[in-house]
């Protein structure tokens, strides 16, 4: 792989705060239009990671570079090629959603002509004569993270984007971050949901208590860690369709499996689906703690 390719590369990032060690030894990396979700529970460190990569807070110890410039030394480099998105939403409510847009344009002495291209990038073209404030939540985060992109970064930091929205706006969101990779945009989010990090993300680290404990592609984790089940349709002997009952069955347990071979014997079983372990089944048994 051209070295060139990775656009995150995080080597044993630490912080701590007072005597607190709050992101202990770091390590990760993210290529060229790939989006990465750093997962964990509350507290677990994900934020003070995104801070140091993006320049705001300086690491205790480590380093790390984004889209080949050092977060610490060349701080001003970095941020002309980054956007990143946190989760307090800050825009002016009264204003339309073009208007928002044009006066970050204005702060930042960026071409008016770029807010119609992020506008497109959101899917929010047409809404953008609109107050902000009529918007959903899930717009409103699509309006920070077209802001986030009127400087053309390459390197988007998503934090918790869809925390609090309903479930369809959190679609909104997740097409929004789908369709942004499509256009070559590296991107590190954080969630703690694990599903949203399932159908979104081509890599995942787990972080608890600072440290990473697991970094690989939900299907490699599932594949290694995840425990498959079978749920197993029944009829009991004599009995009608009426009286069909489901069991749930391990895959890698022997009791289980002679279950379903007497079963099979007896001429019990209906149906047979097989379910694939859960990111947050994986998170579990890795980190011995829920993700949220
Ligand atoms: N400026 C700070 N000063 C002191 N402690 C801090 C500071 N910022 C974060 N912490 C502590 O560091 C730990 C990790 O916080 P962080 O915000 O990185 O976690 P997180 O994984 O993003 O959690 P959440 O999902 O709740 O946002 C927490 O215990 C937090 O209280």
């Amino acid at each position: 792989m051209d070295t060139r390719d990775i656009m995150i590369e995080a080597r044993e990032l630490s912080r701590t705060f007072g005597k607190k060690q709050v992101v202990d030894g770091v390590s990760l990396s993210a290529r060229r239009g790939e989006i990465f979700g750093l997962l964990g529970p509350n507290g677990a460190g994900k934020t003070t990671t995104i801070r140091m990569l993006t320049g705001q807070i300086e690491p205790s110890g480590g380093s790390a570079r984004v889209a080949g410039y050092d977060v610490v030394h060349q701080r001003r480099e970095l941020k002309q090629v980054i956007g990143v998105v946190f989760e307090e939403q800050n825009l002016y409510e009264r204003l339309s959603a073009r208007l928002n847009l044009e006066v970050s344009c204005w702060l930042y002495d960026l071409p008016k002509t770029r807010v119609n291209e992020v506008l497109d990038l959101v899917r929010l073209r047409d809404r953008a004569k609109d107050p902000v404030r009529t918007f959903s939540n899930g717009m409103k985060q699509r309006v920070m993270i077209a802001r986030a992109l009127l400087h053309r970064p390459r390197v988007l930091f998503l934090d918790e984007p869809s925390r609090g929205l309903d479930p369809i706006t959190a679609r909104e969101v997740r097409q929004a971050v789908r369709d942004l990779c499509q256009e070559g945009m590296t991107i590190l989010m954080t969630t703690h949901l694990m599903e949203e990090a399932d159908q979104l993300c081509h890599r995942v680290a787990f972080i608890n208590n600072g440290h990473i404990v697991a970094n690989d592609t939900p299907r490699n984790l599932k594949l290694a860690h995840g425990e498959p089940t079978l749920t197993v349709t029944l009829s009991q002997t004599g009995q009608d369709e009426q009286s069909l009952q489901e069991q749930e069955l391990s895959l890698n347990n022997s009791t289980d499996q002679a279950q379903l071979e007497a079963w099979m014997r007896e001429g019990l079983v209906r149906a047979i689906h097989s379910n694939e372990a859960s990111l947050e089944d994986v998170f579990i048994q890795i980190a011995g703690v829920r993700p949220a």
